[in-house]
């Protein structure tokens, strides 16, 4: 996404790395370390003593995030060009007014002219009702009198228009509820009877732990290729960026043209008031103004951490000494993500299952653990400065730790276990739809599946949030369900592989694509077997580059009987290729698909 005010980078590991050749590795290198000292809390007053005196948010440029008129009128006027008749990209002039309409303050005749701007979009692209809101909202900002004629007659048009559409539609669509039931119907379930305490886990898997792999998801019989067998919803999540101004940041809907913005920061939009007010309850109000900054220097594993916490206080009503009381009784060996009663569970045991997933924190390496201590300082330091969270920390140097310490734990949890949410969108420059993440998130269940480059399961974000586990490599009893983190040996070579697995999960893979050295899809021989007898996968997949639901559901049983029969024959190029389709099907068929496209009926892509 292209914005119009880039702000400049100032990324918080490249000045680590610095500080860390100049200062912290001599320093943190000498410095004595004994069991009543252990190296994190060494690390933690060394690293805090030296930001108290070190210019950190100049370099950073950390700043207030405020709403600024003149920022306002500036992207606004980017959107116009947008708009204009012969360039005609109306998706990315909304987007622009939208950013315009984040950084003007509230009842400004600022944010009342995007208002207004995007009602003229929704009208080009057909959306009367969104118009209809796009006016009340502009007017409801003090549109200037002067203009009022011009939103006076647009709203006449629009409820005209409106008016028009429904006739037709009650015409053309006699069955409206059909397509609703369709989608209803393909809705994943689990393949087999579920846990007694947990609806949401097949009855086969079992977690085991053992010195190699730490916890780990077996099955306790065979599973077949298609079946589906855990459903998780995550605990928390967040937008990604590149999306603030297109989708909700409470419930993720591509709500681009009615987003309304938070009054605090210049970062999060909502679809509705409910949705605005349910954020800022739950979690907003400890992040809103910090979100911009920790988004700028460090990306989301901050933001993840800051909203786990967030979540965690709102568990426990807002009343930081219960959370602190709960945390230092409880018995962490005995919370079992897998033995918990989900049926009865409250958001306090949830929580609780997330506070227990790995940090790695005694695998980290000297220079890794200091740069987590160095992140967390920083923004620990911004919320105290910047939250209500501060005011109620001064009065109690113990939840200062505290808040602290639940930092530092949630930056590295959120490395080890987060995992993207993700949804179909059109790719210009390929000219088809591809998988893409939305947010990202830790999920309690989920995080407790091992990574292998050769995976034989695919998590599928479904249209509610929740992502379903599909086997997609048959899997004998006794097995391990393998996940795959996002390094597949069918896209990234092996050194890349286990560089990032070194460095971002702290273990050597050891999985049979690694160990066999698999190469990628790009170099597997094709040895010219056809996925099945009368279609050939290259037929499968131009076809389901239409992404046409009733291919996709044909060809998804092809697809999976060729997997069961042919699987033996993993790594040749016909089942690595029909199983990359395989995935696609069940992303066509579950995953929610962006209806972005379908404007570009109205305007340019
Ligand atoms: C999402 S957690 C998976 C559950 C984890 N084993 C546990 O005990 O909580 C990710 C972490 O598990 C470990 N892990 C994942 N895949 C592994 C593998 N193939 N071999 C060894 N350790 C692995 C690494 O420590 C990694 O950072």
């Amino acid at each position: 996404m292209s914005h119009a005010l880039k702000e400049p980078d100032c990324d918080v590991k490249d000045l680590f790395d610095t500080l860390w050749d100049a200062h912290f590795g001599s320093l943190l290198a000498n410095a004595s370390i004994s069991s009543n000292d252990p190296q994190s809390v060494v690390f933690t007053r060394e690293i805090g003593h030296f930001l108290r005196s070190f210019p950190y948010r100049e370099m950073l440029n950390l700043r207030d995030d405020v709403k600024n008129n003149a920022k306002a009128v500036l992207l606004r006027n980017q959107g116009n060009r947008m708009f204009h008749p012969l360039v005609k990209r109306y998706i990315e002039a909304l987007k622009y007014y939208n950013e315009s309409i984040t950084f003007s303050e509230k009842g400004s005749e600022e944010r009342a002219l995007a208002y207004g701007n995007r009602s003229t979009i929704c009208l080009e692209l057909r959306r009367y009702e969104d118009c209809l809101e796009n006016i009340r909202l502009a007017r409801e900002s003090n549109y200037p009198e002067r203009l009022a004629e011009k939103l006076n007659n647009r709203e006449n048009y629009a409820k005209q228009a409106l008016e028009k559409d429904k006739t037709k539609k009650k015409k053309i669509n006699k069955n409206p509820a059909r397509r609703t039931h369709e989608q209803a119907e393909r809705q994943l379930k689990l393949s087999y009877s579920a846990h007694e305490n947990m609806p949401q886990v097949a009855n086969c898997l079992q977690l085991q732990r053992n010195e190699q792999f730490g916890r780990h998801v077996v099955t306790n019989h065979r599973l077949n290729v298609g079946d589906v067998v855990m459903i998780d919803k995550p605990f928390v999540t967040v937008l990604d960026d590149l999306l603030r101004y297109i989708r909700c940041a409470y419930c993720y809907h591509e709500t681009i043209f009615t987003l309304i913005p938070c009054e605090g920061c210049t970062l999060a939009m909502y679809c509705s008031e409910d949705c605005l007010s349910k954020a800022h309850q739950q979690y907003h109000r400890y992040e809103c103004a910090v979100i911009r900054d920790m988004w700028r220097i460090c990306g989301d594993i901050p933001v993840i951490a800051l909203r786990t916490i967030a979540l965690a206080i709102d568990a426990f009503d807002h009343d930081l000494e219960a959370l602190k009381e709960h945390i230092e009784c409880l018995d962490e060996t005995g919370v079992n993500t897998f033995t918990m009663d989900w049926k009865t569970a409250t958001q306090k045991n949830i929580y609780d299952t997330v506070h227990i997933l790995t940090t790695n924190q005694h695998l980290r390496r000297r220079k890794d653990l200091a740069y987590r201590i160095f992140l967390a300082t920083i923004v620990h330091q911004l919320v105290m400065e910047r939250t209500e969270l501060g005011a109620i920390c001064e009065v109690n140097a113990e939840t200062k730790k505290l808040l602290f310490d639940l930092m530092l734990r949630y930056l590295q949890i959120s490395q080890c276990n987060k995992q993207w949410l993700c949804f179909m969108d059109y790719k210009l420059e390929e000219s088809l739809y591809d998988y893409d993440g939305y947010a990202t998130g830790c999920f309690p269940l989920i995080s407790m599946l091992n990574h292998s480059c050769a995976s034989n399961i695919k998590r599928i974000t479904m249209r509610d949030g929740r992502c379903a586990v599909v086997v997609v490599r048959p899997i004998a009893e006794g097995d391990q369900l393998f996940n795959n983190y996002d390094l597949h040996h069918l896209k990234h070579d092996l050194e890349e592989r286990q560089t990032a697995m070194r460095n971002l999960y702290n273990f050597r893979c050891q999985c049979e694509a690694c160990v066999n050295d698999y190469p990628p899809i790009t170099e597997l021989p094709e040895t010219g077997i056809p996925t099945n007898k009368i279609i050939s996968g290259y037929i499968i997949h131009k076809e389901l580059e239409s992404h046409d639901t009733r291919k996709a559901m044909k060809f998804m049983t092809v697809l999976g009987a060729c997997l069961k029969k042919k699987a033996q024959k993993y790594p040749e190029f016909e089942v690595c290729h029909s199983q990359v389709q395989f995935e696609r099907c069940f992303q066509i068929l579950y995953s929610y698909t962006s209806k972005l496209p379908k404007f570009w009926e109205y305007c340019n892509p």
